[in-house]
């Protein structure tokens, strides 16, 4: 398949991207979402598929719009694109208010889904299209074809229609054809999505490599994959009915969810009803049920309460930071095993907390474990590997 992965490639792809004249990065955001809503419908149909929506993108940045479906991540981009209008709230490009440019004029590289490629157009044309659309002179538009497909290791399929291609193949033209614009913004929704598992793996690394060689190109990448976000993004927005719910590094918010709705979504951690007792500095003694637990208190958000003893709040637990053993020890909550799923390298055992009814956990235990259904055992994570986060979005 594909040689993204190798030294050479990536010496060349950065070598071919220092070749292109790189304009002055503006020192303002990229791309500027101001309290953007989008309503379809009318009347008492209307509904906002984006309501007050704001973001900053930096030049080079990548940011991973991240939510459940339906959660209005695509309604965003198509915003930034010109392909839905705002109710109200503005868009703009580097310091350029884009809101009532038609999609043509704003010159934005766009990747689907569906890979939107012309079927009866062979590989260089549909790369050629939006040259030719901008009126690109006819003897630059073959060097900028030749280059972006150089760019998705497609030099040698120039001439194949689209149906002479695998999915993963039309997917690379696709993304050749946005980067032959050379915009300083690239939006790519739900890219891997048509996939398969394996393809998408290979896919994630090469977009990987993409960016790196286009250091100054902003991105905007929609998935409902926390995978590509993580793998991708320098920093992910986190969406949740048309709102934006939390915006950070991936790592804060794998490591602080400000949020339990972040908590749940990215990485799918457990959520355990405490309340808080004694806190020092970045630690915090909750109870769990009748046990007593030494976990992580972090910062709260500018504005929100503190953790203040006697507050109800939730205990983030990753599945992967829990052990299960047969016998009791310090801090150990007791717990039934419900369910245990084999997944190759870990076991998936989800398990009934003790006293707390409505409360499952589910752990990531390595290799097979043995762990049989209504077992009875006893549960413990590292002191620290609990995150405290505020009971107040739970839904
Ligand atoms: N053209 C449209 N007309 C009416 N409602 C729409 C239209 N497009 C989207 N919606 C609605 O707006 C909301 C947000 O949709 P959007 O496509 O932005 O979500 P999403 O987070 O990208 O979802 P998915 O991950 O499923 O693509 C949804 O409730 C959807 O049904």
């Amino acid at each position: 398949m594909s040689d993204l992965n190798t030294s050479s490639t990536r010496r060349r792809l950065r070598g071919g991207t220092r070749s292109t004249p790189t304009p002055t990065a503006p020192a303002g955001p990229a791309i500027t979402f101001d309290r953007v809503t989008v309503t379809y419908g009318r009347g008492r149909g209307a509904q906002d598929a984006l309501s007050d929506f704001s973001l900053r993108v930096a030049p080079g940045e990548t940011v991973a719009l991240l939510g459940p479906s339906g959660s209005g991540k695509s309604t965003a981009l198509k915003a930034l694109a010109g392909f839905v209008r705002p109710s109200s709230g503005r868009v703009r490009l580097g310091d350029r208010d884009v809101t009532d440019l038609p999609p043509a004029k704003r010159g934005i590289g766009v990747v689907v889904q569906s890979y939107a490629l012309f079927p009866h157009l062979r590989v260089r044309d549909n790369v050629a299209f939006g040259l030719r659309a901008n009126r690109v002179a006819r003897s630059e538009i073959s060097d900028r074809v030749r280059e972006a497909l150089e760019m998705v290791s497609m030099s040698g399929f120039a001439d194949r229609l689209p149906r002479e291609l695998s999915g993963g193949q039309q997917q690379r033209v696709a993304i050749a054809r946005a980067l032959a614009i050379r915009p300083g913004v690239l939006l790519l929704d739900e890219p891997l999505a048509a996939l398969d598992a394996a393809l998408r793996q290979s896919m994630l690394t090469e977009l990987q490599e993409l960016r790196a060689a286009l250091p100054d190109t902003a991105m905007l990448y929609v998935t409902h994959d926390q995978t590509e976000a993580l793998a991708l993004a320098d920093r992910v927005a986190v969406m949740r009915d048309a709102r934006l719910v939390d915006v950070d590094t991936a790592d804060t918010l794998w490591t602080r969810p400000p949020s339990a709705f972040t908590a749940a979504f990215l990485g799918g951690a457990n959520l355990l009803p405490c309340t808080v007792g004694r806190v020092s500095g970045t630690t915090a003694l909750v109870a769990v049920g009748d046990r007593m637990l030494d976990v992580t208190a972090p910062a709260t958000r500018v504005g929100a309460p503190g953790w203040s003893p006697g507050t109800p709040a939730m205990v983030c637990i990753r599945p992967h930071e829990i052990s299960v053993a047969t016998t009791s020890g310090r801090g150990a909550i007791c717990a039934r095993v419900t369910a245990t799923v084999w997944q190759g390298s870990t076991t998936r055992v989800t398990l009934a907390v003790d006293g707390l009814p409505d409360v499952l956990l589910d752990a990531d235990l390595p290799g097979r474990t043995d762990h049989g259904v209504d077992s009875i055992v006893w549960v413990t994570f590292p002191p620290g590997a609990g995150v405290l986060v505020s009971t107040n979005d739970v839904s």
